[in-house]
């Protein structure tokens, strides 16, 4: 199994003329299919779709966004939605937003976006949170209001800012400063402060950390990786394949959800991802465990990095966009969320969403034309795909007769991923709807299926079908 995933990795990032061709035949063949192919049943009775999408450049952490405020990143998504898709802010029935550490001063951070982008205070935005997946709720949430029938045009989004975040006293001195500023005389202020310990003056900083066990989500990630056996080597060849597929679609202009972000103090526009960095094996192969030391294999180059973004996109009923002169980019066929264990199986959220939606939907693995699968972890996604491939994985925890089977990677990231496009956790679920979108034009699919891991142990998987008048733009 090991070396099937190490042969068709390789086999992507080494793309012979041979290859090039055969996938320009396939482009072709496929494009012929696409006509016959069967549509998804709507399951709305709205034909949800997804009418466009964007995001700021996704920026390493500390680095050009670092003296803004989140709603600020978010407000930028807001407009740039707006702009590209030349929707009035008046057709927007409802904002849905998600963050996972908030700011606590902007907590209905949708709210504060909304008004600082000059919606009206008639809009009502309320924000949510479900880890990593808090995009693809925001989503989901609009997809069911749009069903309801409680509104008909939705922007869903969300933001994550690593550069700020909200750091507090210890509980000591929390209850301390409380109390203190319940007490009625001064001999009672006195005697509180008199109470003051060393040990009350450290802070608690926030961990990306599962509550329930402690670990932070890169330890969990090197030990899931070491109980699938994705060695230290595969990890870094499917990094360094993320980097350098992000890197060619870069280069391609393939990303044209991104809208350009005007920084105050700074010159010029902020246009352009800045994590993507295609390394030399070696030089990846230097780099020390950063979780489980010494031993472990997850390190800083094959883990998602820390990042700042903002997403926002619009979703609305079929007849709506026609009503408006919209041309979709794709139909929100189907969705579902998965749970599971939070310490042994925290990052396992595809192994169990993807099998299921499939199911739900009645297509097979190999009807799948484009996969968006977020890439947490190297040792996360290489897990996830040893699981879909394992016997052992799918009768014990799945309930199937057997393995679930091995997606095409030829369709799989093929213009990279969280490793290497950067991960601004609540923000990364409108990143691969969009890609998802633009990939089906340009690569002539029909269907594609997103699904990403959360913390929490947590999962969604999505399936958006190409819309007959999306563009790639
Ligand atoms: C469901 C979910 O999504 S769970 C996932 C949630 N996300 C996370 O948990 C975030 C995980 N990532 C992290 O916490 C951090 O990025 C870490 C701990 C892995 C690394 O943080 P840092 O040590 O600050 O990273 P930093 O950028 O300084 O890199 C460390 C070293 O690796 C090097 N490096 C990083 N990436 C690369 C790369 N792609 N190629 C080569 N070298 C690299 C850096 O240059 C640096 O080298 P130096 O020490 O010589 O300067």
């Amino acid at each position: 199994m090991a070396s099937q995933i190490s042969k068709s990795l390789f086999k992507v990032s080494h793309v012979s003329s041979t290859v090039k061709f055969d996938t320009a035949r396939r482009a072709l063949s496929v494009g012929a299919a696409l006509q016959q192919k069967k549509t998804l049943p709507d399951r709305t009775g709205k034909n949800v779709v997804l009418v466009d999408g964007v995001r700021t450049p996704f920026l390493v952490s500390f680095t050009d966004y670092a003296k803004m405020m989140p709603h600020e990143l978010a407000r930028h998504s807001l407009m740039g939605l707006l702009q590209k898709t030349g929707i009035s802010k008046e057709v927007i029935d409802y904002i849905v937003y998600g963050t996972v550490i908030q700011e606590v001063k902007t907590s209905n951070i949708g709210r504060e976006a909304a008004l600082a982008a000059g919606f009206s205070d008639r809009t009502p935005s309320h924000t949510v949170t479900m880890a990593c997946i808090s995009s693809n709720q925001a989503i989901t949430t609009g997809v069911g209001m749009i069903a309801a029938g409680a509104f008909d045009v939705i922007v869903a989004g969300g933001v994550e800012f690593m550069s700020d975040v909200p750091i507090r006293h210890s509980r000591k001195m929390r209850s301390l400063l409380l109390r203190l500023n319940r007490a009625k005389t001064p001999a009672q202020r006195l005697s509180l402060i008199a109470s003051i310990r060393p040990d009350f003056f450290i802070p608690e900083l926030p961990a990306v950390a599962e509550f329930s066990s402690g670990e932070t989500m890169g330890h969990s990630a090197d030990r899931l990786a070491a109980a699938f056996g994705a060695s230290r080597q595969e990890q870094d060849d499917y990094a360094m394949r993320s980097h350098k597929l992000a890197h060619e679609a870069q280069q391609k202009g393939y990303f044209t959800d991104l809208i350009p972000v005007k920084v105050d103090g700074k010159d010029g526009v902020v246009d352009k991802d800045n994590g993507i960095r295609v390394s030399t094996p070696e030089q990846l192969a230097k780099l020390k465990p950063a979780f489980i030391k010494p031993h472990g294999t997850v390190t800083a180059a094959n883990a998602s990095f820390l990042t700042d973004g903002a997403s926002a996109c619009v979703i609305m009923a079929e007849a709506k966009a026609k009503e408006l002169g919209l041309k979709p980019k794709a139909y929100v066929r189907d969705f579902t969320y998965v749970a599971q264990d939070p310490v042994d199986q925290l990052l396992l959220g595809p192994a169990y969403g993807i099998p299921k939606i499939l199911d739900k939907a009645g297509l097979k693995l190999s009807e799948i034309d484009t996969w968006e699968i977020h890439e947490a972890f190297a040792g996360q996604i290489l897990s996830n795909l040893k699981a879909l491939d394992s016997d052992w994985f799918g009768q014990t925890y799945l309930g199937r007769q057997g393995k679930v089977g091995s997606p095409d990677l030829d369709k799989w990231n093929k213009w990279g991923g969280s490793l290497s496009i950067g991960h601004p956790f609540a923000a990364t679920g409108v990143r691969l709807a969009m890609h998802t979108a633009h990939r089906l034009v340009r690569e002539d699919g029909r269907f594609g299926l997103i699904s990403a891991c959360a913390a929490g142990g947590q999962g969604v998987a999505m399936l958006l079908e190409r819309h007959p008048d999306a563009t790639a733009n």
